[in-house]
């Protein structure tokens, strides 16, 4: 599986007071030097963290693919077709929320992101749905014109934290399905929400082979802040490396 590196939260704590140190810009050029195969950032609305100049700069220096996550707005429309993302994964936002809390809701949506992502598919940025694992919303996903979809994998994290097996193994037969039909109907398959270094290696097991990218951050950034962003990146990366 590839790992896409989402460094929201060194903005986080570089916004904390609201100066110029940490750099999600320099934590990205580590990243992707630590072997990352893509940077993923989520330009919010509220700028809780990732700022539109952060965007701008990496998507200048950075190499590796560049993933925008961003809410299906007119705003975050125009930032993506200026700065031109190798990807938009198009995710839902709440103000009061503290981070995700789940997929977009496609299937009542479609007709609209069908041409909301219109102008993506022209300028050939591959368009993602951050999705439930969902057969439904993988459907509605193929059929409002995505390219990929990525399921969230946020449930399997707090099952596997509870340690609630029987809920668990239901949650990774409906990524199993989800991911499965997604890849019949020819999108691809990518996951991210929640994955630590202790909940990853069943995930890998599991989805091996249906799921072929897994953005990660929180988890990443967390360690970083202790051992370091390369040994943090490395260290993840020989987890779902084959
Ligand atoms: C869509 C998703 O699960 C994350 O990539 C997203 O970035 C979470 O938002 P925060 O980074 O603000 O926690
Ligand atoms: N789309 C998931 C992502 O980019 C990172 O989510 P998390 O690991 O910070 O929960």
């Amino acid at each position: 599986m590839r790992l896409g590196v989402n460094i929201d939260h060194v903005a986080t704590l570089r916004q904390a007071r609201k100066t110029f140190e940490p750099s999600p810009v320099f934590a990205a050029l580590i990243a992707q030097q630590a072997g990352a195969d893509q940077i993923t950032l989520h330009l919010r609305e509220d700028r809780r963290h990732i700022q539109d100049r952060d965007l701008e700069l990496i998507k200048e220096l950075v190499i590796v693919p560049v993933n925008l996550e961003m809410a299906p707005t007119e705003e975050m429309r125009q930032i993506a077709l200026r700065v031109k993302p190798n990807r938009i994964t198009l995710v839902p936002e709440r103000r009061e929320e503290i981070t995700t809390e789940g997929g977009l809701n496609i299937a009542s949506m479609k007709d609209f992101l069908k041409d909301y992502i219109e102008p993506f598919k022209s300028a050939g940025i591959e368009v993602s749905f951050f999705i439930e694992p969902d057969i439904q919303q993988v459907m509605a996903s193929k059929e409002a014109g995505a390219d990929a979809v990525e399921l969230h994998t946020g449930r399997y994290a707090n099952l596997w934290k509870e340690n609630n097996r029987r809920d668990l193994e239901e949650e990774i037969e409906k990524l199993k399905k989800a991911g499965m039909e997604a890849k019949r109907l020819g999108l691809r398959v990518y996951a991210g929400h929640g994955l630590t270094y202790q909940n990853v290696r069943d995930f890998v097991r599991e989805l091996r082979g249906i799921v072929e990218e897994l953005n990660v951050g929180h988890s990443i950034i967390s360690n970083s802040v202790i051992f370091g962003l390369e040994r943090a990146v490395k260290e993840f990366l020989s987890l779902i490396k084959d």
